[in-house]
């Protein structure tokens, strides 16, 4: 007997379709005359891994800031998992709970040790008790390698290793989605490599990445999709081994006769 007909398989086409992680649509911004997103729609499925890519200025940041509402939208919609977030009545803080961020400059508090760092969204924000949220921190620090800088504090540490701590503990609460903006682009080139060897680990693990990076190699071996902006427009976007290989715009092929090597 088929498993359509013994009834354990939803009818095709049925609502077995997730609704997006995060969906965009008709997102504007400016400042004053100045428009840095003109009607941008976008959608990150959960377990994708989406990097935005274009030149300074082009809008990645504001975008990203959107979506975790550090930036208001003028026109659109926002969505995660399905519900309007864009809407003014909605609890920003409610919402942020649900996403992991981690911006250009380490942000770790100086005054806390890596390890209160790590566990202080789980107990102020998700109410975690103490002990649990110290073992899940003391688990991820020692994904990373770090489980002797606990009690340290971050100006011990190197830039590379402070940005993996703001990476870990984006995730420590189990976030629906991960912003990453320009994680690696404040570091020495040295340290380069092992964020994006956590990152990539992370995109391994099924988490859901929306991220803004100027490392085009990376974009292509580790994202799912590539979304290139222009002046606060998407101006082509696709499967990433197949954007790099066969760009489709010209202001694409532009850009990354630009930015890639030879
Ligand atoms: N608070 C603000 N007030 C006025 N203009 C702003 C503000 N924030 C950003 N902008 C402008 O919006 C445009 C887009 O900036 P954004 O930081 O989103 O670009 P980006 O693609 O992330 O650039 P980069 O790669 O340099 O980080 C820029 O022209 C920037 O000057």
């Amino acid at each position: 007997m088929s498993r359509a007909a013994d009834g354990a398989q939803p009818p095709a086409g049925a609502a077995g379709e997730r609704e997006p992680v995060l969906a965009l649509s008709g997102v504007r911004r400016a400042y004053g005359e100045h428009v840095v997103l003109d009607g941008v729609d976008l959608e990150v499925r959960a377990h994708e891994v989406v990097a935005l890519i274009g030149a300074s200025g082009s809008g990645k940041s504001t975008l990203l800031r959107t979506a975790n509402l550090l930036e208001p939208i003028d026109d659109g919609v926002i969505r995660l998992a399905g519900r309007d977030i864009s809407d003014p009545r909605v609890d920003a803080d409610a919402v942020r709970a649900r996403i992991g961020a981690v911006f250009q400059h380490y942000n770790l508090f100086p005054h806390l040790s890596v390890l209160d760092n790590v566990t202080l969204a789980s107990r102020l924000v998700h109410r975690t008790p103490k002990a649990e949220a110290e073992r899940r921190g003391q688990e991820l620090l020692a994904s990373i390698g770090l489980a002797d800088f606990a009690r340290a504090y971050p100006d011990r540490l190197s830039g590379g290793q402070q940005q993996r701590v703001a990476i870990v503990r984006a995730i420590a609460t189990g976030p629906e989605l991960l912003l990453l903006d320009e994680v690696t682009s404040a570091l020495d080139p040295e340290l380069v490599g092992e964020v994006l060897a956590l990152v990539r680990s992370l995109a391994d693990g099924g988490t859901t990445i929306l991220m803004a990076t100027h490392e085009m190699a990376f974009a292509r071996d580790v994202a799912d999709r590539v979304v290139f902006l222009d002046g606060g427009r998407i101006v082509e976007q696709g499967p990433s081994r197949q954007f790099f290989a066969a760009p489709r715009e010209e202001r694409t092929r532009a850009f990354l006769a630009r930015v890639l090597p030879g």
